[in-house]
């Protein structure tokens, strides 16, 4: 005799969901032809632990790909209906088979079938907006990135391309009036560099914001106090060094990251990006500390941004104190500095040798 399980359905505009009641099924077989399904599987029904079988007519042609999936309570089978549309009943025949009952647990009636695919179809609306809001952000944030380090680059190799050609024209002179013909410029490029502390701290690239904020803290410093304030070093060939070293490294880091902003990279650029840096870093550092100590003498002198103490003191802290607390803290940077960069330069060649495997 054969036993038949006990099947519930439930429909979709799309598809037809039965859930046959079987524990711990094995061997389950489901077939559709001719719209006909046929299930056979050997599970604990209604009746024991037994082959159980039953055989379906559907109403309307359906496809013969048939999906199923077993847990350890039930067989649940979807089949998708040929043309989309809502059924009156399941099968041909319009008295219902004994063992088959709706499944509440997934009845819809048909307005709200419609209501929930209304539901997907706006959801899935609102993900492609959102996703399409994201796609301009990343395009604006883009083209912002490609800009910021278009303009670095053109102003940097404008610093780097003038303080060379003066050298070969001008020999050993053109050392001694760098400042006037170059800070404009360095103003404008070591002013605008902030944004790279926002970049980092907003997380527009994948950086850490106190190597970001040492760096450009530490060159404005030099550039703004040192340099700017005291017209006594405006005329030092220190300055020279100071900007060459600086505009040395970034003729490579910007158009390095102006590719980057495209996903790609240029193998010669990027070992120059991670690498010029090795002597420079120190060499810039050591004539930015040049530069703080022949400040000194002249801070002491002038008496400038020294702090006044009261009266029945009768003195005031030279700004040449905060100069000795700054050296220290330049070592304290050119440490923390040489390890970012150290591991940044790691990280691109590792990732690069993974990749060439
Ligand atoms: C808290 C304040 C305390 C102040 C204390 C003051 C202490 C003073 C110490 C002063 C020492 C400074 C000395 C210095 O002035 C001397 C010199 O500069 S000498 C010249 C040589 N210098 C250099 O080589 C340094 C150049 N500068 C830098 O490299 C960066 O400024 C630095 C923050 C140091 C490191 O950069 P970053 O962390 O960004 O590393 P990556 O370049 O590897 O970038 C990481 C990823 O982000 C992407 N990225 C970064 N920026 C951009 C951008 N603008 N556009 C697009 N993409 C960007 C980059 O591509 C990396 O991503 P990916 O790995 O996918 O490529």
């Amino acid at each position: 005799m054969t036993l038949t399980p006990l099947v519930y359905w439930a429909q979709r505009h799309e598809e037809i969901y039965l859930r046959v009641e079987l524990t711990d099924a094995v061997n389950i077989g489901v077939q559709v032809r001719e719209n006909v399904l046929q299930f056979q599987a050997l599970g604990h029904g209604a009746k024991g632990q037994h082959q159980y079988e039953f055989r379906l007519e559907f109403l309307l042609p359906v496809k013969s790909e048939v999906s199923h999936k077993s847990t350890q309570r039930q067989v649940n089978i979807t089949v998708r209906k040929e043309q989309r549309g809502w059924w009156e009943r399941l099968t041909v025949q319009e008295r219902k088979p004994a063992f088959l009952a709706p499944d509440f647990n997934r009845w819809l009636e048909e307005s709200d079938a419609e209501m929930e695919i209304r539901e997907k179809e706006e959801k899935r609306n609102r993900l492609k907006a959102v996703r399409h809001t994201e796609e301009g952000f990343v395009s604006l944030k883009t083209s912002f990135l490609f800009v910021y380090n278009l303009v670095q680059f053109l102003g940097f190799s404008w610093i780097f391309v003038n303080m060379t050609v003066r050298l070969f024209i001008f020999g050993q002179d053109s050392l001694y009036d760098t400042f006037h013909t170059i800070s404009d410029v360095m103003f404008f490029c070591q002013i605008l560099a902030s944004v790279e502390v926002l970049n980092a701290a907003f997380g527009f690239v994948r950086t850490g914001v106190i190597p970001t904020l040492i760096q450009v803290v530490g060159r404005n410093f030099v550039l703004f106090i040192i340099f700017g304030s005291l017209e006594e070093m405006q005329h030092r060939p220190v300055v020279f060094f100071v900007f060459y070293l600086w505009s040395a490294i970034e003729i490579f880091r910007y158009p390095f990251y102006m590719l980057r902003c495209f996903n790609t990279k240029w193998k010669t650029l990027t070992w120059l990006r991670y690498t010029v840096w090795i002597p420079l870093y120190p060499l810039g550092v050591l004539a930015e500390a040049v530069a703080v100590i022949q400040s000194i003498p002249i801070f002491v002198q002038t008496k400038l941004f020294s702090i006044p103490l009261p009266k029945a003191i009768g003195t005031s802290i030279s700004f040449s104190h905060v100069l000795h607390a700054y050296l220290i803290l330049m070592f304290l940077g050119l440490f923390i500095n040489f390890r970012h960069l150290y591991k940044q330069r790691k990280k691109q060649f590792q990732t690069k040798k993974r990749k060439t495997h």
